[in-house]
């Protein structure tokens, strides 16, 4: 958890709290989806879907551990129950036969070993969409590999390009495969199924690899391939830290200021703020000035602090813009001016939900993440379980509630 001490509650911005409602529906509403507790993309997926006003149930494993570790929990609830056990096992299929929406991120083969696979669920609820959202996908020779967001951007051919100059190649965080080509690219395709049910009446499988999640992201790289912006080694080519004008400097207080001055109208407002003569230069594709255009560049970004360089280039169209840390970025006036961040009940700072939707905007929830198990019982009532169901079922300890936790 972050500390509160610098952010204001003028991070909880204008936008309204779930709890006191909308004023209107939030473009989700009403539809159902269970996801299956996983790493960090099915995680992300559920949180999407759930911001924008869909009833998330987060379906974790009994006997439970000590602590969730889904940090995107954001707007669910938490069912704790034994999928091994044929009980618990037939209590998801029973919750399927009432969802709209099923996410499952284990490897090809984990959901058909608990009789819970799409043939199963499909056929006795056959509007149900059925997301699988997996590395290798549900096919293939690596389809029951285990394997994380490097292996997967690796395979989609995209961690070739990423690194700088004479580097091994670099994968930024987990963002690209786990939550780009991941997470928002399943929920991408379960949008697109629920749409596409309100034609047919018919659900689907959604098969979502993060290779090829990846792969489809980077369509752009693949595309641009003729356009001569990638045939120099990694590191040296246009966007991938080779130019002196796409780059990150230091500045005189140890911060940096990102450039990202393509076209030649704002590389010339790059040069005019850094003080330089573009008469005195080379022009701005000779590749083989690069390196000696980013010494200067760097030699004269470490003359000024972050702050100087921003009232130099603010308001400008040079492209250039600070870095800014986790503290920062809340703070900075412009994603203060449009909400960007948000703070919850536990002075916990996220992003805001994007993309911004005018009429049916989503209302994140500002409460806590649940526990696991927190909603066991009402989930199962909700789904149509009767008293003495839930009682068996616990007294078959199938189930789990954590009630006690919630309530300290
Ligand atoms: C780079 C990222 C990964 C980042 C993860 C980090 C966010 C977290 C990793 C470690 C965490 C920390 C750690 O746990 C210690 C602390 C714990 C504390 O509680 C919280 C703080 C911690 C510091 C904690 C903090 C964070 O959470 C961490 C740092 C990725 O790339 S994620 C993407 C991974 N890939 C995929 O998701 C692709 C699809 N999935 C897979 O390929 C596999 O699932 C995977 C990921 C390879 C894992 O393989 P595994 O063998 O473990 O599982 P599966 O084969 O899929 O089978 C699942 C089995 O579980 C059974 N099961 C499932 N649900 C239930 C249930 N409700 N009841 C009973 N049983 C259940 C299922 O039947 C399977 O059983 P079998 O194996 O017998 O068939």
């Amino acid at each position: 958890m972050r500390p509160a001490g610098r952010h204001g509650p003028a991070l909880r911005g204008s936008m309204s709290r779930r709890s006191a409602g909308s004023g209107g529906a939030m473009a989700l509403s009403g539809v159902r989806v269970l996801e299956l507790a996983g790493l960090a993309p099915a995680p992300l997926c559920g949180m999407i879907l759930a911001d924008f006003g869909a009833r998330v149930v987060r379906v974790d494993r009994a006997p439970r551990s000590a602590v969730a570790t889904d940090v995107q929990g954001r707007g669910k609830r938490s069912l704790a129950l034994d999928l091994k056990r044929p009980p618990g096992a037939a209590a998801l299929r029973r919750l399927c036969g009432r969802a709209d929406v099923l996410i499952e991120p284990f490897r090809h083969g984990v959901m058909e070993k608990l009789g819970l696979g799409p043939e199963v669920l499909l056929h006795e609820n056959p509007r149900l969409i059925y997301a699988r959202l997996t590395g290798f996908g549900q096919t293939g020779k690596y389809a029951k590999s285990a394997g994380h967001d490097i292996n997967y951007v690796a395979l989609s051919g995209v961690l070739s390009k990423l690194g700088r100059k004479g580097e091994n190649p670099y994968a930024p965080l987990n963002l690209l495969a786990d939550f780009a080509g991941g997470g928002v690219l399943c929920a991408l395709g379960i949008i697109i199924a629920l749409y596409e049910r309100t034609i047919s009446g018919k659900g689907q499988v959604v098969d979502a690899s993060m290779v090829e999640g990846i792969a489809y992201i980077s369509s752009f790289l693949w595309k641009s391939q003729n356009l001569g912006l990638w045939n120099r080694p990694r590191g040296e080519n246009l966007l991938d830290s080779g130019a002196p004008f796409y780059e990150t400097y230091k500045t005189s207080d140890g911060k940096f200021m990102a450039v990202g001055a393509i076209e030649p109208q704002f590389y010339d407002q790059l040069i005019k703020g850094l003080g330089l003569d573009s008469n005195k230069l080379p022009s701005q594709l000779s590749f083989s000035d690069w390196p000696e255009m980013k010494k200067m560049f760097a030699s004269i970004f470490a003359q000024k602090t972050q702050s100087e360089w921003c009232s130099i280039f603010d308001g400008t169209d040079a492209c250039v813009t600070p870095v800014l840390s986790f503290d920062d970025a809340p703070l900075h006036q412009h994603n203060k001016q449009r909400s960007s961040f948000i703070k919850n009940d536990q002075e916990e700072i996220s992003p805001r939900p994007a993309p911004l939707l005018s009429r049916t905007p989503a209302v994140p929830s500002f409460k806590r993440d649940p526990f696991i198990g927190e909603h066991t019982e009402e989930i199962l009532l909700e789904y149509g379980f009767t008293q003495e169901e839930i009682a068996k079922l616990y007294s078959d300890k199938v189930i789990e509630s954590n009630k006690l936790k919630a309530n300290l």
